[in-house]
């Protein structure tokens, strides 16, 4: 596999700051400009990087997806796919954010999910301005989470497990199956888990797709939802995040024909359903890959 790319690790960003003698932020446009080439943008050729700075330290990058003969709601900005890594790398809060052009509407919504979004400091660094303002001066009268659920739901990037399980409990026990079989129990307990980490506290319909390449890796993706319901993000073009992710860029790139076989996790009485939508998208980008869906109940039939 090819060197992480979307990821810098605290201990290297420290070190190339101290090299560099720049602090931390002042590193971040140099850090846009060189993930933006990452971009896959057979359409529109506009390389869109976000990079954002964690709690922890560490830096992550998103980049904008794009995805020829779908329509265009399939689209990852890149804003999406930093929260989708930020997530899927367990860190809890997002300290900065640059992205290389001014975030459209929809992304300046997406970014709510995240808990005191409007203090987040942003820099856009294709602008003639090298400093920091606040999300609130983007997008100044937000609606979000808060005019939807109550305070102590977990929102976007903290902890949440919903508490699912499969309907078909043997057989995602039994990864002992030799050949396909045990992939597929092995992508059902991924998806689950992805399903379990869903933000979806509007629908309350989680859901989690896992995906296999031909080398068998696994990558899982969970559905986050946005108060404003359309900029959501599904659960398979967040496992496209952690498959591109995790092959970084180069030789080495993800190809979306190199994945054989998908599993997608949700409820049996879901109100959003991912199904029809997810086996579109993924029979347009990799035309070979098998598609499973298994359904899945919540155990607190109260609140999950
Ligand atoms: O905030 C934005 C605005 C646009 N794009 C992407 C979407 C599409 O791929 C391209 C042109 O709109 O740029 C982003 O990633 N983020
Ligand atoms: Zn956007």
């Amino acid at each position: 596999m090819a060197e992480p790319r979307f990821i810098i690790e605290a201990s290297e960003a420290k070190s190339i700051s101290q090299s560099t003698g720049l602090t931390l932020t002042q590193l971040l446009p140099n850090i846009v400009k060189s993930a933006q080439p990452l971009a896959r943008v057979p359409i529109s050729k506009f390389h869109v990087a976000a990079v954002g700075v964690g709690i922890s330290g560490r830096i992550f990058i998103g980049v904008n997806v794009e995805f020829p003969n779908l329509p265009f709601h399939h689209t990852i900005h890149a804003e999406q796919f930093l929260l989708t890594n930020l997530s899927q790398n367990k860190e809890t809060q997002l300290q900065y954010l640059a992205v290389s052009a001014a975030p459209c509407g929809h992304c300046r919504q997406f970014l709510q999910e995240i808990r005191g979004a409007s203090d987040i400091p942003l820099l856009i660094t294709n602008s003639d301005s090298s400093d920091f303002t606040s999300l609130s001066q983007f997008l100044s009268h937000p609606f979000g989470p808060h005019d939807l659920l109550p305070k102590h739901v977990p929102l976007f990037l903290e902890p949440r497990h919903n508490d699912l399980s499969l309907l078909d409990l043997e057989a995602s026990i039994d990864d002992s199956i030799a050949g396909s079989n045990g992939y597929t129990n092995q992508l059902k307990v991924a998806a689950l888990e992805a399903a379990n980490e869903s933000h979806a506290p509007y629908s309350e319909s989680p859901s989690g797709v896992a995906l296999l390449d031909s080398s068998g890796n696994v990558y899982k993706g969970s559905y986050m939802e946005s108060a404003a319901y359309n900029p959501s993000l599904g659960p398979v073009q967040a496992a496209i995040v952690a498959f591109i992710a995790g092959f970084g860029a180069g030789d080495g790139a993800a190809e979306y024909g190199e994945l054989v076989e998908a599993v997608l996790v949700e409820k049996e009485d879901a109100v959003v359903k991912q199904e029809s939508t997810a086996r579109l998208f993924l029979s347009s980008i990799s035309p070979h890959c098998r598609f499973n869906v298994f359904l899945c109940t919540s155990n607190n039939k109260i609140k999950n």
